[in-house]
């Protein structure tokens, strides 16, 4: 019997594999993954030297999750590897949004919360001050969507041109759909036990409000982040580096094997023992299962012997993101920033347009003269725009006839890689913290031996997956 057998070799599984070894010096692990390599969405593609990202580019370094993956990137020896963008670099001031024809960069400073800035028709003070006078209305079942929160304590163009665009940048979702809890879980609780914010303020005390008092592990890279006041970070090498450093370490360790190339297609649970199939049909026999596949994924393969569980964990969705990479060869006449995002409201297929080579200035100078663009499209209204059958060339010359309006890029790029990430997003739509809360639930009262990892628990972000995976060593199963 093989000791404790992870599904999927994304960051999660791989994460997973990695707290569990080192705390648990004389167990073994067998990391089983149904394609050719480990890392999941996390891809970086080099071409001449540049990097092409297929999927995640950046990483928070704030708050517990942040030092958390920083304390994890120091142990895998990767320092020397980052590259950072400063607080004060164009691509962390610099967030743009484009709304009736015209790009819009979002406020980025107390300053500009005293000027009125289009798209909004009002400086946004006004909206903070309804944030904090606006009355209560209590809601049922502890949860509603984040427009519908934002709206009600903003303002309705906080809720579109903020919150909305924010979504689609974070989970390429319909933030009408999404849950206040996915970003917003502690300012809904306030609101909800209190009759205005202004009163939360007075009786809970400011601090209350941020995450003082954390108790998170500054490590030397934490404190090196805070000093250079870092934004956002990556690798030189793109953020596959850090996937590829836990296989690094996870192969040096010895007491772990990745299998590459191995579906799991049936799993059987009882009390203290495990049995997984293979696509080849072979078994392997584990005393405990880790999933850190999408709900979805682990939910069809326990629905036939659980069907609640199968149900529950089914409820999760996912949306699919066309991903377009292009490279010009010479610098475009763009405004230097981060990127921009297109609030829901515009009806566009564009979700949002990375802005690469202002992000990371990292690539070689012979590259000082291209321009690199990540055009990402489709996510929650990805049929309504999307054949399942649209061809790389059809998704090109929609993306090709936005950037002519939007940005005003007529010519055609030197190169163009087209990739369509199938339910590559989970969506934490309202009522998601109940259902986790359901499954877990159901998992302890059934004393499976399965643990549940990766994006669509408990955070998306990079930094989330890590955590999970670290938390669900921690809980030991659910
Ligand atoms: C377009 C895009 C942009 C993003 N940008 C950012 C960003 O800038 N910053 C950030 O913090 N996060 C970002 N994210 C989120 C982040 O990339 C993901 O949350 C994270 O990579 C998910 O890791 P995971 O291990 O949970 O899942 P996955 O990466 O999906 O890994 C699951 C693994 O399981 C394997 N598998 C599936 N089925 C089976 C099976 N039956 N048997 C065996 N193996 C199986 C898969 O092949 C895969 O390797 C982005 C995500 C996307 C899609
Ligand atoms: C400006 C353009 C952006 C596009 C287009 C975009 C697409 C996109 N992003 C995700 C998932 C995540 N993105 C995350 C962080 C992040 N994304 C952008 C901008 C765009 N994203 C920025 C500026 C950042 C950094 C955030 C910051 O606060 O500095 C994250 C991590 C969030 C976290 O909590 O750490 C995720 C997840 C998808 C799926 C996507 C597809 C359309």
């Amino acid at each position: 019997m093989s000791g404790t057998v992870v599904l999927g070799a994304g960051l999660g599984g791989l994460s997973f594999a990695h707290y569990y070894l080192k705390r648990f010096p004389k167990e073994t692990v067998t990391i089983l993954e149904a394609s050719e390599r480990v890392g999941g969405w996390m891809r970086s593609i080099k071409k001449n030297g540049l990097i092409i990202e297929k999927g995640p580019r950046s990483i928070r370094p704030r708050g517990l999750p942040g030092a958390n993956t920083l304390q994890l990137v120091q142990d895998l020896a990767l320092s020397e590897q980052i590259v950072a963008i400063p607080s004060n670099h164009p691509a962390a001031l610099n967030r743009m949004i484009y709304v009736n024809g015209e790009l819009h960069r979002l406020p980025n400073n107390v300053m500009s919360l005293f000027k009125k800035q289009p798209p909004f028709s009002q400086p946004l003070y006004k909206y903070l001050l309804n944030f904090l006078t606006s009355a209560t209305k209590p809601i049922p079942e502890n949860d509603e969507s984040i427009y519908s929160f934002v709206n009600r304590k903003f303002g309705i163009e906080v809720a579109d041109y903020l919150i909305s665009p924010l979504i689609c940048g974070i989970c390429a979702g319909d933030a009408k759909e999404i849950s206040v809890r996915f970003l917003m879980d502690s300012l809904f609780e306030k609101d909800q036990r209190h009759g205005t914010m202004l009163q939360a303020f007075v009786i809970d005390g400011l601090s209350s409000f941020g995450k003082k008092g954390e108790d998170v592990p500054k490590s030397d890279l934490y404190q090196k982040a805070a000093k250079e006041k870092w934004s956002i970070f990556s690798f030189k090498d793109g953020i596959e580096v850090l996937p590829q450093g836990l296989e690094r370490w996870l192969k040096k360790e010895q007491r772990c094997s990745i299998v590459l190339n191995k579906q799991c297609k049936q799993l059987e649970l009882s009390k203290n023992a495990a049995k997984v199939t293979l696509s080849d049909k072979s078994e392997i026999r584990a005393k405990h299962v880790v999933s850190s596949l999408p709900a979805s994924k682990i939910g069809n393969l326990v629905k036939k012997q659980y069907p609640i569980l199968g149900d529950l964990l089914n409820s999760i969705p996912t949306v699919t993101v066309a991903v377009v990479n292009l490279e010009y060869d010479k610098k475009l006449p763009i405004k230097p920033g981060f990127g921009f995002l297109v609030p829901p409201k515009e009806n566009l297929p564009i979700l949002g347009v990375i802005f690469d080579s202002c992000c990371f200035e990292h690539y070689p100078n012979e590259f000082e003269n291209r321009t690199l663009l990540t055009v990402m499209l489709g996510g929650r209204w990805y049929d309504k725009y999307f054949d399942r059958s649209s061809g790389d060339e059809e998704i090109l010359n929609i993306t090709f006839k936005h950037l002519a309006t939007i940005l005003n890029v007529k010519e055609r790029p030197v190169f163009a890689d087209v990739s369509v990430l199938e339910n590559c997003i989970p969506q934490y739509i309202v009522g998601h913290v109940k259902q986790v809360k359901e499954i877990r639930k159901f998992v302890h009262e059934h004393d499976l031996p399965l643990s549940l990892c990766g994006s669509s628990y408990d955070g998306v972000g990079i930094n989330d997956v890590i955590l999970s995976a670290k938390n669900a060593v921690e809980r030991g199963s659910g």
